[in-house]
């Protein structure tokens, strides 16, 4: 597989609970993410860290501007700032013929992640897994949390524009984006879904089908006509029980057992030219519970695309 450009992106700022900004110090630091991918024989071309610290002391007066347009949401124009930077630094990366891993960081980070990417993958599939739809917008969202509308941005249906976030940026076709896991859905969420006919793999459907034939249904979807196809993990998708570390946890997820043959399936199609890990908060975590989980969740999908 191409070498992968690892992007720190410790930023919680979209969640509504602190913690999930340090997800990349646990993974990436004191777990040693990039070690343990060298060791699996996966090279590592280019490591980074988003310097969120700096880019929220420096806020530009137009991320000012969407915060006002958006009221009610929180930390907007911090999103908004922050994505920038990681929009551009993926799209260089993928320009550089490199595999973007994003490390999160809340979900709210994606937004930024597949900016940058569509400028790179003009037609690019998404399959997100996640517990909630992250389908809101400016106007729906009851939290007025900025992860809560990320994959309604991916696909155009925010006020905040991808052109915004990274010029050269084009939102994902909603043929090509795909839900999977989510359990967790507010009404406007629900109504879009049905009236929009944005794939969506419930629970119960996973149940019915069993993750296999799920996740080959998705990749079906979002590989069709694709040029590249984005995973957007967000590791709450699991259940609780097994991965308790994260900030807006939904009892009814998929086993790890599961994801694990999900992620394979993912990882071993040709078209996955990048991804993101979000939502991990070490903070909430029983010991390292979730944290290793998550870590040996990167390893298991990047193998899968190394073989
Ligand atoms: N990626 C996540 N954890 N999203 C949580 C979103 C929860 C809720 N639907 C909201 O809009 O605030």
């Amino acid at each position: 597989m191409r070498d992968i450009t690892l992007l720190s992106v410790p930023f919680g700022l979209g969640a509504g609970r602190a913690g999930s900004e340090l997800g990349p110090a646990k993974l990436v630091g004191e777990l040693d993410l990039a070690g343990s991918l060298r060791r699996h024989g996966l090279r590592i071309g280019d490591e980074k860290e988003i310097a969120v610290a700096s880019l929220l002391k420096a806020m530009p007066p137009d991320a000012a501007g969407y915060a006002g347009k958006a009221s009610g949401m929180k930390h907007a124009a911090e999103v908004l700032s922050v994505s920038r930077a990681l929009a551009a630094e993926g799209a260089a990366a993928a320009a550089a013929g490199h595999f973007p891993l994003f490390i999160g960081g809340d979900h709210s980070m994606a937004i930024g992640s597949v900016a940058g990417l569509t400028a790179r993958y003009e037609q690019m599939g998404i399959i997100w897994f996640d517990a909630h739809a992250d389908l809101n917008t400016e106007t729906t969202s009851f939290t007025g949390n900025m992860h809560g509308i990320s994959l309604a941005a991916a696909i155009g249906l925010t006020t905040l524009s991808l052109k915004d976030v990274y010029r050269a940026a084009k939102p994902i076709a909603l043929e090509r984006a795909v839900l999977l896991g989510a359990r967790d859905l507010d009404p406007a969420e629900e109504r879009f879904i049905q009236q929009s006919g944005l794939t969506y793999f419930s629970k119960t459907d996973i149940g019915r089908l069993g993750i296999e034939e799920t996740t080959r249904r998705a990749l079906q979807i979002a590989c069709k006509d694709a040029d590249g196809l984005h995973l957007s993990f967000d590791i709450d998708s699991v259940d609780p029980g097994e991965a308790p570390g994260t900030g807006t946890p939904v009892p009814g997820g998929i086993s790890i057992l599961e994801v694990r043959l999900a992620l394979r399936i993912i990882g071993s199609s040709a078209l996955l030219s990048s991804a993101d890990f979000v939502e991990l908060n070490p903070l909430l975590d029983q010991g390292e519970r979730t944290s290793k989980l998550m870590h040996s969740l990167i390893a298991e999908l990047l193998l899968a695309h190394s073989s």
